[in-house]
C-alpha cells in the first residue's frame, strides 16, 4: 500500500497517537490542534503525554520529515489524501455525546478537502453521525468513513501498533480500502462494515468493559459478605477463556475520560430509539454505589461502623488518577470517592505521583510525597494501584501517621507485611473485617 499524505485533527491522545504512528509506518503526517501552546511544545518536540514511547515516535517522525504540527484544522487539511478526526467528544449537558467540536472541524474545512479525500471519524461518535458527517460536509467528492479507536490510556502506542483489530464502517469500498490501506504494515484483523455498525461496535465494547467492571465490583461485594476472596474468584472466572482474566480486578469502580462518558451516551442513545438499556444503566449505578460503598469502607475501619461520622477525620489519600500510569483526573474515581468524603465532613490530603503539588483540587490538600499525606492521618486510603505505593517504608507511614489504618481500594498492598508494620489493612473484595457469625452460620445450615 502506498504511504500516504495524513492530516490527523487533534493532538490529544488518540490524535498524537494515531500521528507520531502513521508517521513511523511512513506516511506523511501533519497534525493539527488548536491548542497553540500545545502545538509550539509538539514543534519543539516537547510531548505533554507520558506515554510509553510517544515522544520518540514523535521526534523520529519529525526528524524523518514526516510528521509535522500546525495550529487548527484549516492549515492541516490542503492536499491531505485521508484526514482523520480525534477530537474530543465529551458528555452533553443531557448526557449524550457532544459532537459541537466535530461538527465545528467539518465546518471549517469542508471547503478546503481535496477532491477525493477520505474524511475519517475516529473519534467515539454515536450511530448515525458518520452518515450525518457525510450530509453536513456536503461533498459527493469526499466519503466519510468512521474508524474507532480502542487504545487505552498509559499504552496508546502500543495498542495502536498492536491492536486486536481495526474496525471500518463506510458505504464506499473504495474509500474504506484506502482507510485499511493505512495500517497496511500492522499485523490485524481488519473488519468492513457499515457505518452505524463500526460505531455501534465502539460504545457496546467500552459498556461490555464498563460492564464487566461493575460485575467483578458487584461480586467482590459479594466476597466480602460471604468471607470468600475475589482474588481467588477473579482467577477462576478468569480461566474460562469465554470470560478472560481481564477487567476482573475490583477497585473504588471505573472512571477515566472514556468509560463513564460512553455508557452514559449508550444510555441516552437507546432512549432515542425507545430502548431502555437496562443494563448499561446498571452498570453506571453500581459503579455510583461503589464509590459509596468505599466511603462506608473508610467509615467502618475508622469508626468501627459503616455509617460513622468522618467530622473531624484527616484522611491520607493516595494516588489520585483514574488508573495508574497517567496524570488524567478525568472522571477519576478517586476524586468522585474523594468528593463523598469531604461531604462526609472529612479532612483530605492527597499525594499522587502524577500530580504536581501546585496543581489546585477543590477540597483536598496536595502534598508532595506519600509521607507527607501519612502525617496525622487518622487513615491512609490507597486509591490509584501505583507501584511505588507497595516499596514505600511502611513502618515509617505508620509512625507518622495518628492512626494505624490502611484501606486499600486497590488491593494493592500485602495486608500480611502492613500487619508488620504494625498496620491494619482493608481491601476490596476480601474477608477483611470478618465475616459475620450469623452470615456463616446460614451458610453453614
Ligand atoms: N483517551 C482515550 O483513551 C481514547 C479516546 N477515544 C475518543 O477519541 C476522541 C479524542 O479523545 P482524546 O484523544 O482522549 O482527547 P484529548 O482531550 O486527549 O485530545 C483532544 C485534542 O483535540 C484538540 N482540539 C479540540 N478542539 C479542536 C479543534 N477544533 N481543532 C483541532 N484540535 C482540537 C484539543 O486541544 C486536544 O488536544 C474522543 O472521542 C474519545 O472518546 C477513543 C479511544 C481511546
Ligand atoms: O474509549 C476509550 O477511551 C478507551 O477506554 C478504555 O481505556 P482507558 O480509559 O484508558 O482505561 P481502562 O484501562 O479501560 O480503565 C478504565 C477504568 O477501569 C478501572 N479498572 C480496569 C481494570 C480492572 O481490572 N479493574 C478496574 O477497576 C481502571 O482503574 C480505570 O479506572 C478502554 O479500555 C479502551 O479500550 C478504550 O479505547
Amino acid at each position: 500500500m502506498p504511504a500516504r499524505r495524513v492530516a490527523v485533527i487533534g493532538a490529544g491522545y488518540v490524535g498524537l497517537t494515531t500521528a507520531a504512528c502513521l508517521a513511523s509506518l511512513g506516511h506523511d503526517v501533519v497534525c493539527a490542534d488548536v491548542d497553540a501552546g500545545k502545538v509550539d511544545r509538539l514543534a519543539a518536540g516537547v510531548v505533554d503525554l507520558a506515554e510509553p514511547g510517544l515522544a520518540d515516535l514523535v521526534a523520529a517522525g519529525t526528524a524523518a520529515g514526516r510528521l509535522r504540527f500546525v495550529l487548527g484544522a484549516a492549515a492541516a487539511v490542503g492536499g491531505a489524501e485521508v484526514v482523520m478526526l480525534c477530537v474530543p467528544t465529551p458528555m452533553g449537558p443531557d448526557g449524550s455525546a457532544d459532537l459541537t467540536v466535530v461538527e465545528s472541524v467539518v465546518a471549517d474545512v469542508r471547503g478546503l478537502l481535496a477532491p477525493g479525500c477520505v474524511l475519517v471519524a475516529k473519534s467515539t461518535v454515536p450511530i448515525g453521525t458518520t452518515r450525518r458527517l457525510a450530509a453536513l460536509l456536503g461533498r459527493a467528492d469526499v466519503p466519510v468513513v468512521g474508524n474507532p479507536e480502542f487504545l487505552r490510556e498509559c499504552s496508546t502506542v502500543t495498542d495502536f501498533l498492536r491492536p486486536d483489530r481495526i474496525v471500518i464502517g463506510a458505504d464506499d469500498r473504495a474509500a474504506a480500502d484506502r482507510v485499511a490501506g493505512l495500517y497496511a504494515g500492522l499485523d490485524a484483523p481488519v473488519l468492513h462494515t457499515d457505518p452505524a455498525s463500526a460505531e455501534l461496535i465502539k460504545y457496546a465494547s467500552n459498556c461490555f468493559l464498563a460492564m464487566k467492571l461493575s460485575y467483578a465490583n458487584a461480586v467482590a461485594e459479594l466476597c466480602e459478605r460471604f468471607g470468600a476472596d475475589m482474588a481467588d474468584v477473579g482467577k477462576g472466572m478468569g480461566m474460562d477463556h469465554r470470560i478472560g482474566p481481564q477487567f476482573l480486578a475490583p477497585g473504588p469502580g471505573w472512571g477515566g475520560s472514556c468509560l463513564p462518558k460512553d455508557t452514559v451516551a449508550m444510555v441516552r442513545m437507546a432512549a432515542t430509539a425507545d430502548v431502555d438499556f437496562a443494563l448499561v444503566r446498571a452498570t453506571v449505578e453500581a459503579n455510583t454505589r461503589q464509590h459509596e460503598r468505599m466511603v462506608a469502607k473508610i467509615r467502618q475501619a475508622v469508626t468501627g461502623r459503616p455509617d460513622g461520622s468522618l467530622r473531624g477525620v484527616r484522611l491520607g489519600l493516595l494516588g489520585l488518577a483514574f488508573k495508574a500510569g497517567t496524570a488524567d483526573l478525568r472522571d477519576s474515581p478517586a476524586l468522585a470517592v474523594a468528593t463523598l468524603l469531604r461531604r462526609a465532613g472529612a479532612t483530605l490530603v492527597g499525594y499522587d505521583p502524577a500530580v504536581p503539588p501546585t496543581a489546585t483540587l477543590a477540597g483536598i490538600e496536595l502534598v508532595p510525597d506519600a509521607y507527607r499525606a501519612a502525617l496525622d492521618a487518622d487513615a491512609l486510603v490507597v486509591l490509584t494501584e501505583w507501584p511505588q505505593f507497595d516499596r514505600l517504608d511502611w513502618a515509617r507511614m505508620a509512625a507518622l501517621a495518628r492512626r494505624p489504618v490502611v484501606v486499600d481500594t486497590r488491593n494493592l498492598l500485602d495486608p500480611g507485611r502492613l500487619a508488620q508494620a504494625g498496620l491494619s489493612c482493608a481491601g476490596v473484595g476480601r474477608p477483611d473485617h470478618g465475616v459475620s457469625a450469623d452470615l456463616q452460620w446460614e451458610l453453614v445450615r
